[in-house]
């Protein structure tokens, strides 16, 4: 199946601006992708020392397989870029738009454990309006890949910036990384916040604050 029109650009946006996750080209079907990926988690939890044979574990490599491809990592294929809705500015809205307590879910890039946290994501219109809902499914595609926490906010700003046609948008997450609470560090309390500004967000003081300050996130 052919991508759509706005993950070519968004996916070219990126690559061009050095943004992209690291990444080779799909080239096996997800479920050519989910039979090799449960073979091998067959062996890495026999090295572990688990009996597969037992009913509670037997299907769990076929279960981590496919909630791999489908789920946690669905985001590595942009056939599963959101399909988005863009209409035109006819209101003629010039006043910021803001999305606030995204829930996000991502997994850590370096130890493939959770990342949890919420997002804050703002644009101020130009010729563009984009249906709310796909903010939300933006956050989302990029968060369901491996990721580090200032990948995934540039993403998310790039993608809308590509698809709203302004620079003008801002994003901020704040997450708990599981990789820092329940092993290494485990801290319990910390948090990570990074922000992603453009355009008028990066260089209008007033705007920058407005943002920054009103986001509860
Ligand atoms: N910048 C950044 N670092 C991250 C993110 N997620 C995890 N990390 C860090 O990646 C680093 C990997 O460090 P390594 O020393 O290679 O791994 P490690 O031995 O498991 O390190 P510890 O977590 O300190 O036990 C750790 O400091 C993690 O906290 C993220 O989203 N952004
Ligand atoms: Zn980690």
């Amino acid at each position: 199946m052919a991508l759509s029109d706005a993950a070519i650009k968004v996916k070219a946006a990126l690559t061009e601006q050095g943004l992209e996750t690291p990444m080779l080209p799909q080239t096996h079907t997800p479920e050519v992708r989910k039979e090799k990926i449960e073979h091998h988690m067959k062996e890495v939890l026999t090295l572990m020392a688990l009996d597969l044979s037992d009913d509670s574990l037997m299907d769990t490599p076929r279960r981590i397989a496919k909630m791999y491809v489908d789920e946690i990592f669905s985001g590595l294929d942009y056939q599963n870029f959101p399909k988005i809705t863009v209409i035109d500015n006819k209101m003629g809205v010039d006043e910021m738009v803001r999305v606030q307590d995204i829930s996000l879910t991502s997994t850590c890039e370096h130890h493939l454990v959770t990342i949890d946290g919420y997002a804050t994501v703002a644009y101020l219109p130009r010729t563009k309006i984009i249906g709310l809902s796909k903010i939300n499914r933006i956050v989302r595609f990029f968060a369901q890949r491996p990721q580090v926490q200032e990948r995934l906010t540039q993403q998310v700003l790039v993608a809308l910036q590509t698809l709203l046609e302004t620079k003008d948008v801002a994003v901020k997450m704040d997450a708990v990384h599981y990789c820092v609470k329940s092993r290494g560090v485990m801290d319990s309390t910390s948090s990570t916040t990074t922000t992603a500004l453009g355009g008028i967000f990066k260089s209008n003081p007033a705007t920058r604050a407005e943002f920054l300050h009103q986001s509860k996130c």
